[in-house]
């Protein structure tokens, strides 16, 4: 094979395709990228590492003619549509035994259906998830891939390389069959909703109580200082410094509050749904997102329901450490919610996902990273059978310690008409999940009286109906 041939190939130069390929030739591979817009691939070229090896084209043949055989090819474009449409102009250029990689956020049900297809012509398709953003995919992403263990193996060496290091270890690993790779990369984003809600809420909360841009900065540091520190939290902290060069303000307080989605998060919720595993703070952050978009009826709505004008609270120093309890307290809820869903999705979608390697492969380099998931990993390792985090003892520790404040700030933020239903979402879940008897008994009674749907009995075996009406 001749040298001059390039080792990987990356089709769509955008935010995360550009990045990830100059990562790759910063630890040494020979890469190759091809946009159709000229500026892009040119763009890849002016900004590589000197002495790096990297070449960008607006030709997919010029591409795949120019890599070495098997062929590894990853693309990053937006879901949908240009995935197959990618494929469909690939296929004709590929050889049997070729790798081809989608590492963008696709639905695992399209990836099912193009691992079959592909694998019908001869080629190999693997989904794997990353997650990072621009600064993870250049320095060092998260990785999630899945399916073809044989491809896998042909690009193991430069997904290591490239991933970030939590104690030496690549924070990337094979995470199970099928689509496993874009699925756990799903549950990922649906954490991700879950959690930046609940930051969000507490950002509200803590505007209640008096603190501006500035204070807010300092104390979203000093949490990232602690138990909850994480890239979330991290971000945070530096948002309430960013100043605004239009208006000379803060930025975050000229950003319309209508937050955008691309879908990951709904995905979530849909797919959770089909499954019957409750991920209910997924399913607010996802409503929440919803509801912003509503904003000229929520300033109608504002002036027909005035805020009730109670303080959150006498004394903000307790209430910014309750505060932060609580958010410690509902993200254990949001990371349990998740791990919950896939711990059931991997035996009903035959994926064999290892749980405490997915979350080792969170540690770092992807949005979610934070130090809990150091305990979830550990909790996870000694017991990887465990339905949900939440039966964990040392998780339970934490959860325990937390309860109390969690409590109270609900209780604060309700009667001053904050809007914390992702607060309420963990708290209800927790409280749920705790109950060892649920009042769903009567839901069985009414579903049996109208329906005649029948019932179980706690006293004996075997399914009942009663004819309601003769009581
Ligand atoms: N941005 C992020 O933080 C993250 C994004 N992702 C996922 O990665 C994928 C890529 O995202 P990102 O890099 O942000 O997106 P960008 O929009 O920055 O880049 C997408 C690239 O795909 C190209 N493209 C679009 N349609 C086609 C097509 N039909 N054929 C060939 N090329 C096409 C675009 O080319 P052109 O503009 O020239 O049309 C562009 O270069 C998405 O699935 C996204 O959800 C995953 C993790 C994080
Ligand atoms: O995958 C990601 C991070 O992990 C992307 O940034 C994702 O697009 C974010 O989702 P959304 O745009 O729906 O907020």
């Amino acid at each position: 094979m001749s040298n001059s041939l390039y080792e990987f190939g990356m089709i769509g130069l955008g935010v995360m395709g550009r990045n990830l390929l100059l990562n790759m030739a910063d630890h040494g591979f020979a890469v190759i990228g091809f946009d159709k817009d000229t500026e892009k691939a040119k763009a890849l070229e002016t900004s590589a590492t000197a002495g790096t090896r990297v070449k960008g084209v607006v030709s997919l043949e010029e591409m795949v003619g120019q890599l070495q055989r098997p062929r590894r090819i990853m693309m990053l474009v937006p879901a949908g549509k240009p995935v197959d449409d990618v494929l469909e102009s690939l296929r004709p250029l590929l050889e049997p035994g070729d790798i081809v990689i989608d590492g963008g956020n696709s639905h695992f049900t399209d990836t099912l259906r193009r691992v079959d297809g592909m694998k019908a012509a001869g080629f190999h398709f693997m989904g794997v998830g990353v997650s990072g953003g621009e600064q993870g995919a250049r320095t060092g992403p998260s990785i999630m891939p899945g399916g073809d263990q044989e491809a896998y193996s042909h690009v193991k060496p430069m997904l290591e390389a490239i991933a970030a290091k939590v104690n030496g270890e690549p924070c990337v690993a094979y995470l199970g069959k099928g689509a496993a790779g874009h699925y756990v990369k799903m549950v990922h984003n649906g954490i991700e909703y879950a959690i930046m809600q609940l930051i969000s809420e507490s950002y509200r909360m803590l505007q209640a109580a008096g603190l501006n841009n500035d204070q807010l900065h300092q104390v979203y540091k000093s949490w990232n200082e602690g138990e909850l520190q994480s890239f979330l939290i991290e971000i945070t902290a530096d948002i309430f410094l960013q100043d605004d060069d239009k208006s000379g303000k803060r930025l975050i307080d000229v950003i319309l509050d209508k937050a955008g989605s691309k879908g990951t998060g709904k995905w979530t919720s849909q797919e959770a749904m089909d499954l019957a595993v409750p991920v209910t703070i997924i399913d607010t952050a996802v409503s929440m997102r919803s509801i912003s978009a509503y904003k000229d009826e929520r300033v109608d709505a504002s002036k027909v329901y005035a805020e009730p004008k109670l303080p959150v609270s006498a004394e903000t120093k307790l209430f910014i450490d309750q505060v932060k309890d609580a958010l410690q307290f509902a993200t254990v809820m949001c990371y349990a919610q998740g791990m919950a869903m896939l711990h059931t999705a991997s035996s009903a979608h035959n994926m064999d996902i290892p749980l405490a390697e997915a979350v080792k492969v969170w540690r770092g380099g992807c949005i979610i990273r934070s130090l809990l998931l150091g305990t979830f990993y550990e909790a996870l390792k000694s017991a990887p059978e465990v339905p949900n985090l939440l039966l964990n003892k040392a998780v339970a520790e934490i959860v325990k310690s937390k309860e109390h404040n969690m409590r109270a700030v609900i209780v604060q933020a309700a009667q001053a008409g904050l809007p914390a239903a992702g607060f309420m979402a963990a708290l209800s879940y927790f409280d749920a999940y705790r109950c060892e008897t649920m009042p769903t008994n009567l839901v069985q009674a009414q579903r049996d009286y109208f329906g005649a749907h029948t019932y179980q009995r706690i006293d004996m075996p075997g399914s009942f109906h009663t004819n309601w009406q003769h009581h």
